[in-house]
């Protein structure tokens, strides 16, 4: 850090098990990557190349140089691992991660009907190759997975290979973790938390109100995903109470004028 603060909230350092910050790069050019890491690479765990981006994206090799050679792994959106199974070609997609040198995988089943079985197959198959991040949840905004069925999928999911199980919301953060307004299911999150470690999984939380929501209930090292890449710097300073959303929080100070509504519903 640029100089010294004291009474800052504690935080785990690189390579992190949590507290990690998961960007999403939906397709930042080769000179946005080498700026990107100059500035943030200390603040950042992982980058995702979103959904199947990385089919399009120009010179790939070269941007997957620039992140690695900065010290961050990379990963495909679950939507490539997706586009390749529906087409029954899973084994082609082994071979990408291979060709292209990836340490991680995302496996999903957010855009297509997947038997649970299968899907926890191709866990336990690419865990033998890569470090799996699972992800729960899907994009269909009227698809409304109860909690238990949250839980017992992320269960099966860790249990089967992945390292990490991440909770589906999209870029807008507006379904699977989410209503569509953006609020917090907070009686889900509350609940899936009573079951499975909250280092173990990465919230999808590409809103500001979504990140100080998950920061306020679980510290400053909640594991947090889908953070475009100029929300970096500004999430962690909200981690560390630096920006007025949290400011008061780890200080332990109650806030004086209450009559503020809360910004999301209790379940
Ligand atoms: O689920 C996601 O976060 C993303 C991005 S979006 O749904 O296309 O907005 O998909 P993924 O394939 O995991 O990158």
């Amino acid at each position: 850090m640029n100089y010294d603060l004291k009474n800052l909230p504690e935080r785990t350092t690189k390579p992190r098990q949590y507290g990690f910050t998961m960007a999403m790069d939906k397709g930042l050019s080769i000179r946005e990557a080498e700026d990107f890491v100059s500035m943030c690479a200390d603040h950042v765990d992982i980058v995702k190349l979103g959904w199947a981006t990385s089919f399009v994206t120009p010179r790939l090799k070269d941007k997957l140089k620039v992140f690695k050679e900065a010290g961050l792994p990379t990963y495909f959106g679950g939507t490539l691992f997706e586009a390749f199974v529906i087409r029954d070609q899973f084994d082609d997609y082994r071979r990408l991660l291979d060709k292209f040198d990836m340490s991680f995988a995302e496996v999903s089943d957010g855009s297509i009907d997947l038997d649970h079985d299968k899907k926890c197959d191709y866990i336990a198959k690419l865990s033998e190759q890569v470090t799996v991040l699972s992800e729960v949840g899907s994009k269909d905004a009227d698809k409304i997975i109860p909690p238990y069925m949250w839980i017992d999928l992320m269960q099966k999911e860790l249990d089967a290979g992945a390292w990490k199980v991440i909770g589906e919301a999209r870029e807008g953060g507006n379904v699977g973790l989410f209503r569509s307004t953006g609020e917090v299911r907070s009686g889900l999150v509350q609940e899936i938390l009573t079951k499975i470690p909250f280092e173990k999984i990465i919230w999808e939380a590409p809103q500001k109100a979504q990140q100080v929501w998950f920061i306020k209930l679980l510290g400053a090292n909640v594991n947090l995903g889908n953070i475009a890449p100029e929300e970096v710097i500004p999430l962690e300073t909200i981690r560390l109470g630096l920006r007025g959303d949290t400011f008061l929080h780890f200080l332990g100070i109650e806030k004086k004028n209450t009559n503020t509504a809360p910004p999301f519903e209790i379940d």
